[in-house]
């Protein structure tokens, strides 16, 4: 959460216009409940079912897309395993505790999991999260540092890798 995988993806789209699809997006679409309501109303589990359902989904497209996870997608549900599929190019956007944290602190209310957290606590969500997840995004082809970068640089070294 907060490494820029929706704002990358919308800029990167626009350059390559190759079309971007935000799994979060599709889910709330699909289920007609944003992702707040979704966690509130059916909690984490029913959340993470939609989101495997919908990632299956995407990627039964025969069109080229860029798809923006979610930050829990690879680690839940075997998804880091579709990742490994010969016509997916995966990228990892790598980024500090610290950015993390300076991105998400005013920008938290959207993400359930952190909305009601403080910044002590928030310290100690990114920093444990990242350390339990990071075995499922070490599993993307591609890793990209995003700290201390412009969207644009970021979007720089996108395009390079796929050139
Ligand atoms: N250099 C940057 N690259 C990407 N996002 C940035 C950058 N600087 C600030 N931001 C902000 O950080 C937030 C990243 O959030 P978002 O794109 O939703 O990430 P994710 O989808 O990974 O959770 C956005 O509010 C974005 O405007
Ligand atoms: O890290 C997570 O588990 C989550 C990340 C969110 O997406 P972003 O990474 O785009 O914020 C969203 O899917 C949901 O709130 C859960
Ligand atoms: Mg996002």
């Amino acid at each position: 959460m907060g490494c820029g995988k929706s704002t990358i993806a919308q800029n990167l789209s626009k350059i390559t216009e190759i079309p971007f699809l935000d799994l979060d997006k599709c889910i709330e679409k699909k289920a007609n409940l944003s992702i707040n309501e979704i966690f509130e109303q059916h909690g984490e589990i029913y959340f993470r079912k939609l989101e495997h359902e919908m990632f299956v989904e995407l990627l039964q497209s025969s069109e080229k897309n860029i798809i923006g996870l979610g930050g829990g997608t690879p680690c839940y549900a075997n998804n880091h395993e579709l990742l490994k599929r010969d016509d997916v190019v995966s990228i990892y956007l790598k980024a500090s505790i610290e950015t993390l944290f300076s991105r998400l602190v005013h920008n938290k209310s959207k993400r359930p999991l952190i909305a009601n957290m403080n910044e002590e606590e928030m310290k100690e969500f990114i920093a444990k999260h990242l350390f339990d997840r990071s075995f499922y995004y070490n599993h993307a082809q591609h890793k990209v540092s995003v700290d201390n970068k412009t969207v644009e640089e970021t979007v720089q070294d996108i395009l390079e890798i796929l050139a």
